[in-house]
């Protein structure tokens, strides 16, 4: 099985069936040293590839992650700040008001350590990502961007972006990108990377890439093609169109406008995620998991893998209490 099939199956591999599969072959058959032992080195093993192939670039296609890292090091400025809250949801703070949230080189790479994290949360349901005081992002930082306009660096920043943004859509959390203000350049790339877009009043997504004389190169076109047709998606780029929240709702780039509680943004955005994520954490992160397999997978891979997880899920606590309720779905 190459990496990129690999990719989707690893998803359910890692955390949900390897504890059951312990269970299962444990009992009677095994020596259960033996047993232990060959599955701890298993799952390292796993977890090694975990990594590896969830991200999209490794040092097979010419990606020096250190060498990028030690240079983005030197653009310092802004937080990419993580909190995880008890009710599973945790939010992500695209923070440097001064430069409109725009990323820094250490917040690109604070982007990646918070993605690391949330990878091992096994209890989380969903995700939240915002920006500092009222606007969402407005791309890469232009003074770091400058000292990096070679080709061969600006292609190593982009692999490292084009892999955490994979890797935040792959996370098993319904994640949401709650756009007040503006979401530009990279930062329209962003908020395509997440499952469901909310936008306030007044704020606008804008891919100004072209205006910049560039395209998308963090995964927003790619992305923004699977969310609203090629069509619709050649019209936003080449235009550097601004799209508001009525139009974006109509494109389907927006799933809801948010006008604004007595309470904020954050905790509308809080509530407008919390149908989607109601109920024990294993059971909604294996719908996320089945979404990702078959948006990922090819047909007969994307099955096979929704067998996989359904296993891991039936029978289980959640299926047993509803039977034994008589859940009606009146
Ligand atoms: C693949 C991603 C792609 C890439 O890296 O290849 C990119 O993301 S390229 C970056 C795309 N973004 C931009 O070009 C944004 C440029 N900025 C603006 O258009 C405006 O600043 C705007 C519309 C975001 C805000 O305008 P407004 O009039 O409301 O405020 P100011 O212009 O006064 O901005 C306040 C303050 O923020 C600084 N700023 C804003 N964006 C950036 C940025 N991307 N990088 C660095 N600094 C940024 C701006 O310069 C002002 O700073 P000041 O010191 O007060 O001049």
């Amino acid at each position: 099985m190459g990496c990129q099939q690999f990719q989707v199956r690893l998803l359910w591999i890692q955390e949900v069936s390897a504890p059951r599969r312990t269970e299962q072959t444990g009992g009677k058959h095994c020596n259960m040293g033996i047993f232990v032992c060959r599955n701890s080195l298993r799952m390292l093993n796993v977890r090694w590839l975990y990594h590896r192939c969830l991200s999209l670039y490794n040092s097979n296609h010419g990606f020096n992650e250190a060498k990028i890292k030690e240079k983005l090091a030197q653009f310092t400025g802004g937080s990419v700040d993580l909190s995880k809250m008890d009710n599973g949801i945790a939010e992500i703070c695209i923070n440097n008001p001064s430069r409109m949230n725009a990323f820094t080189g250490t917040m690109m790479i604070e982007l990646e350590e918070r993605i690391s994290d949330l990878e091992n949360w096994k209890n989380g349901k969903g995700l939240i990502v915002y920006g500092a005081e009222n606007t969402f992002c407005s791309g890469s930082d232009l003074n770091a961007v400058k000292a990096i306009s070679n080709p061969q660096e600006g292609m190593m920043m982009c692999m490292l972006m084009q892999n955490t943004l994979t890797r935040l859509q792959r996370l098993p959390l319904i994640s949401v990108a709650l756009i007040q203000g503006k979401a530009l350049g990279g930062g329209a790339e962003l908020c395509t990377a997440c499952d469901f877009r909310l936008m306030t009043e007044g704020s606008e997504i804008r891919f100004v890439h072209k205006q910049m004389g560039l395209v998308p190169g963090w995964g927003g076109a790619a992305r923004l093609i699977h969310l609203i047709g090629s069509r619709h998606a050649l019209k936003l780029l080449s235009g550097a169109l601004r799209v508001h929240p009525e139009n974006a709702l109509e494109l389907g780039l927006a799933d809801n406008i948010l006008l604004g509680t007595e309470d904020g943004f954050l905790s509308e955005a809080e509530n407008w995620i919390m149908p989607y994520i109601k109920g024990p954490s294993d059971v909604s992160r294996a719908v996320k998991k089945v979404i990702i397999s078959g948006r990922e997978q090819k047909l007969e891979d994307a099955l096979r893998t929704e067998k996989e997880i359904f296993g891991t899920v039936w029978g289980g606590l959640a299926n047993l209490q509803a039977l034994a309720k008589g859940t009606k779905h009146k």
